[in-house]
C-alpha cells in the first residue's frame, strides 16, 4: 500500500501542497489531475522522495520516505516529467545502466532489459541513442526505466505525453496489465484517459485535495447526468416543452438547438439516479413524436472538472 499522510510543501512562503493524505492499495490505479500548477508534481515527487516534504511523509509498501528511504525508493517506479533520459546513451545501454543500479547483474540483467525493451515497444530503436528519437519514443524509454526492476508501486507523471493515439493505447493497456499485482498512481491532464484506465481519481486544485472517488461517481456530479438527449423531426419545439414538463418524472426541458424542422432537446429527470429512458420512448409515442435519436447522458468529466476546480460552471443548470 501506498499511504500519504498529511504531505505539504512550501517553495518560499508559496504553499503548494496543502496537508493532501490518501492510500493506495495493490490492484488499484489512481487518477491524480488538477489544472496546472496544481500540485501534482510536486506531490509525487514527494511520494518518490526526490523533494523533501515541509511536513507530512508518505509510506511505501511499510517503508517510510523519510526514515527508510532507500528501501521505500527500491520498492518505487517513478517515471518523471518530461522523460530525462540521458541523449547520449543508445536505449539498450540506458536501460542495462539502470538495471545494474536497480542490482541486476549477468544473464538476469541482460534478460530484464531484453524483456523490458519488448514490453514497451523499443526493439526498433534499441541500438539508437537517445538523442536520435523522436518524443515518443524517448516517453517509452523512461517508462521503460521505471518499470525494469518491476516494482510494487509505480508513480507515473504523464506517462502518455507526447505518444501518438496507438501508442497511446498500448502504454495504457499495459498500465492495466500490470496493475493487478501493483499499487499505481498516474497524473494525467486527459480526463478519456483516467475514464480508461484508473480505478480511483484525485483531484487537486491549488495544492488541496478536493475530490477522491471513483470515475463513474464523479461523472454522477455532472448536471446532465441522467438526462436524456433526444433529436425529433417536429416545427413545434415550445409545443413539446410544455407536454413533456407536464409529467410529473420531469425536472426541466431544454431545446438545444434547431435546424428547419428538426430540433435537439435534453429532458432532465426530477431524480438523476432513476433511469427515465422508457417513460421518455412512452410519451414520446404517446404524444406523436418522430424521434431519429435518443442517449441517456452518463455524465461530463470535463464539466464536473471545471466545476470541482473552479474553473467553469456546469453545463446546464436546470
Ligand atoms: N522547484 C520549484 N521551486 C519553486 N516553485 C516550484 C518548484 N517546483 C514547482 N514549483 C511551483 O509549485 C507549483 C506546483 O507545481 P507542480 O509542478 O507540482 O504542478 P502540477 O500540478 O504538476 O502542474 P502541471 O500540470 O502544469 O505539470 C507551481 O506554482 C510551480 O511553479
Amino acid at each position: 500500500m501506498i499511504e500519504v499522510k498529511n504531505l505539504t510543501k512550501y517553495f518560499g512562503v508559496k504553499k503548494v501542497v496543502d496537508d493532501i493524505s490518501f492510500k493506495v492499495n495493490k490492484g488499484e490505479i489512481l487518477g491524480f489531475l488538477g489544472p496546472n500548477g496544481a500540485g501534482k508534481s510536486t506531490t509525487m515527487r514527494m511520494i518518490t522522495g526526490f523533494f523533501a516534504p515541509s511536513a507530512g511523509t508518505a509510506v511505501i509498501g511499510g517503508s517510510d520516505i523519510l526514515e527508510d528511504s532507500i528501501s521505500a525508493r527500491k520498492k518505487i517506479g517513478y517515471l518523471p516529467e518530461n522523460a530525462p533520459v540521458y541523449p547520449d546513451m543508445t536505449v539498450w545501454g540506458y536501460l542495462d545502466f539502470c538495471a545494474q543500479i536497480r542490482g541486476f547483474s549477468g544473464t538476469n540483467r541482460k534478460k530484464r532489459v531484453e524483456e523490458t525493451i519488448e514490453k514497451c515497444f523499443l526493439s526498433e530503436v534499441k541500438f539508437q541513442t537517445v538523442n536520435t528519437l523522436s518524443k515518443g519514443f524517448k516517453q517509452r524509454v523512461c517508462f521503460a526505466q521505471s518499470i525494469i526492476h518491476d516494482p510494487e508501486y509505480l508513480i507515473l507523471d504523464e506517462p502518455t505525453d507526447g505518444l501518438d493515439p496507438n501508442q497511446k493505447h498500448e502504454v495504457r493497456l499495459m498500465i492495466q496489465r500490470m496493475s493487478m499485482e501493483k499499487a499505481i498512481i498516474l497524473s494525467t491532464h486527459i480526463l478519456e484517459e483516467m475514464d480508461a484506465v484508473c480505478t480511483r481519481a484525485i483531484i487537486i486544485a491549488n495544492g488541496q485535495l478536493v475530490i477522491d472517488d471513483t470515475p463513474s461517481n464523479l461523472r454522477k456530479k455532472s448536471a446532465v447526468h441522467g438526462a436524456v438527449t433526444l433529436s425529433l423531426h417536429n416545427h413545434d419545439p415550445e409545443g413539446f416543452v410544455s407536454c413533456i414538463q407536464e409529467q410529473d418524472w420531469v425536472s426541466s426541458v431544454k431545446i438545444l438547438e434547431k435546424n428547419g424542422n428538426d430540433f435537439k432537446a435534453r429532458i432532465f429527470p426530477e431524480n438523476n439516479d432513476e433511469p427515465v429512458a422508457d417513460k421518455v420512448i412512452s410519451a414520446m409515442f404517446a404524444n406523436n413524436y418522430e424521434v431519429k435519436s435518443i442517449s441517456v447522458e452518463q455524465g461530463r468529466l470535463d464539466e464536473v472538472f471545471r466545476t470541482i476546480t473552479g474553473t467553469g460552471h456546469p453545463l446546464s443548470a436546470k
